[in-house]
């Protein structure tokens, strides 16, 4: 039985009052919820408040990114390093902004990845083909060659320690999420390319969906057999919105 994870992804928004305001709506809720894992991942100015403000509550906080890199000449670059010692759990890695709009190759998540592991975090592997690739059919070659990466530079065995998010591209911020046929195929997909190195690892790895999920097609995502909770960008803003997804997947989990 995998545990439900939903963690928010705040991308470039909020301000030192919306953080606190948000993140003690969610704690309020927090004991209902204790049968799901809960993240959040605020811009890295606002981490050391979030992860001040959660000690001890359950409530795990990531990063968004991390630097391929541990020291040295990189400007504006925060190392995995860094993320654990200022307290977080997770760090997003590859999510499709920085593929597309920060130039991150499959190689650079692949070492991005290794780094987070490294410094004890739990990297989040975000993978997903767009629009163009899914029309063209390629849609399981892309996400394949995407995992494919993180295995080479990581190992099978390391995926006792990753989570997975498919996010396809076309579903990102656009309210056009992928259907819950469309999104199961690829996690089965996925599981079943883990599977093929180890059937133990791919039964317990844990895949989360992540486009457009909101509070009314949470549910049915969720009661799909291969996802596994959800990474949440816009509908992550609002304590209202982002505690109906939590409970969509806690509720999955006494559906399962
Ligand atoms: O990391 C989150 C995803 O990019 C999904 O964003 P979205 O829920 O705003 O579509």
């Amino acid at each position: 039985m995998r545990t439900p994870i939903v963690i928010g992804n705040w991308k470039l928004n909020g301000t030192r009052a919306m953080a606190d305001r948000l993140v003690a709506d969610i704690e309020a809720v927090r004991p209902e919820l204790k049968d799901i894992d809960i993240g959040v991942c605020p811009p890295f100015v606002y981490i050391p408040q979030v992860v001040a403000q959660v000690a001890g509550a359950g409530l795990g906080v990531g990063a968004q990114s991390c630097a391929e890199y541990d020291t040295g000449a990189y400007t504006g670059e925060v190392s995995a390093e860094m993320i654990r010692d200022v307290g977080c759990q997770y760090v997003l890695v590859g999510h499709s902004e920085r593929r597309t709009l920060f130039g991150e190759t499959n190689e650079v998540v692949g070492r991005k990845t290794q780094k987070a592991l490294a410094a004890g975090l739990t990297p989040v592997v975000c993978v997903g083909e767009t629009l163009e690739e899914r029309q063209a059919g390629k849609m399981n070659a892309v996400v394949g060659a995407q995992i494919e990466a993180v295995v080479a530079a990581v190992g099978i065995q390391a995926f006792e320690r990753v989570i997975v998010a498919y996010e396809p591209v076309w579903a990102i911020g656009t309210g056009q999420t992928a259907s819950p046929e469309q999104a199961q195929a690829m996690h089965a997909s996925i599981r079943a390319q883990l599977a093929a190195y180890s059937p133990a690892i791919a039964e317990s790895v844990r895949i989360q969906y992540g486009g457009s999920i909101k509070p009314g097609n949470a549910a049915i995502l969720f009661a799909q057999p291969d996802i596994d909770g959800g990474l949440i960008g816009g509908a992550s803003l609002t304590a209202e919105d982002f505690l109906v997804i939590c409970r969509a997947a806690a509720g999955s989990l006494r559906a399962s």
